[in-house]
């Protein structure tokens, strides 16, 4: 079973129990430089609901700074909310260790950036070995078979195992990070600005690959990022957040069509390719 990457669910469709579920978040950050002018806490998430089932593609846009990627924290256990609840299955979390490795099994995550996600001193092979020896999962010879398995899902040949990432190109080392987070088997990819430190040049078949992932192995993705066309180009729902909140979401055409909140008027009104 070790080698089994597709998963019993309907493809392209949201299933009924959410896999995250985060109730009224609240995060307040410790500002990195308070002073007398400056408040001395940043209100980075405040009050967010939202939800992620396998099957579906949520996205999250918003400018720089409305707390999109302290969002994404929540969801994968790297941050715990000052206020509010986080449901896994259904089922509130109470944020010990156990549940964070639960957490960590089931959502996985993908940086922006592949050249600091990665290990720069480890070859592609033991990057993707890792998780698995962690968490306990087969023999060496199932994880070895699995991580070919792997390699190949996301598009590079079984020679990519022998690298290191600075032995490969940017779109090819996020393919690399893409296979790590698929290691587990996880029910949610979130997925933080995947394509913004990469070259345009490759950035649709990074999109195309997270989106076809997505269909085959039947994840809930979360796509984040604050470039409106691109989340419109993946996303079923789209949550539009603004100075921590979000303040529209829905079904991604009706939203990006017919938008209810002057903030996402303003934001698609900055790309006039969709007006
Ligand atoms: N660890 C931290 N400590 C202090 N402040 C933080 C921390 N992380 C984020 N912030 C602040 O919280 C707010 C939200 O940041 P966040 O990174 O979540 O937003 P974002 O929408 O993802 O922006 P970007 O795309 O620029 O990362 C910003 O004002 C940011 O400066």
């Amino acid at each position: 079973m070790m080698t089994r990457l597709e998963r019993g669910t309907t493809p392209g469709g949201a299933t009924d129990i959410p896999v995250i579920e985060l109730r009224d978040v609240h995060v307040v950050h410790k500002a990195r430089t308070g002073s007398l002018f400056r408040p001395d806490r940043v209100h980075a998430v405040a009050g967010v609901d939202f939800q992620v089932s396998r099957g579906e593609t949520v996205g999250i846009v918003g400018e720089s700074g409305s707390g999109k990627s302290t969002l994404a924290r929540v969801m994968v256990g790297l941050q715990r909310p000052t206020q509010g609840q986080v449901l896994f299955r259904g089922e509130a979390l109470r944020h010990g260790s156990r549940d964070r490795r639960t957490l960590g099994r089931a959502v996985s995550v993908v940086f922006q950036d592949p050249a600091t996600a990665l290990n720069p001193r480890m070859v592609v092979r033991e990057q993707l070995i890792d998780p698995l020896r962690v968490h306990g999962i087969g023999d060496e010879r199932s994880r070895l078979a699995r991580v070919r398995d792997l390699i190949q899902l996301v598009g590079l040949p079984l020679s990519a195992l022998e690298v290191l990432p600075r032995q490969i190109s940017g779109g090819q080392r996020q393919r690399v990070a893409i296979a790590r987070a698929l290691t587990l088997e996880p029910d949610v990819v979130v997925a933080d600005e995947p394509t913004s430190a990469l070259d345009v040049s490759v950035r649709a078949q990074v999109l195309n690959l997270l989106t076809d992932l997505k269909d085959e192995l039947g994840l809930g993705l979360v796509f984040i990022s604050h470039d409106i066309s691109t989340v419109r180009y993946v996303s079923d729902r789209v949550a539009v957040m603004n100075g921590g909140l979000i303040v529209e979401t829905g079904p991604t055409c009706e939203v990006l069509t017919n938008p209810t909140d002057p903030y996402t008027r303003t934001l698609l009104a900055a790309t006039p390719s969709l007006l």
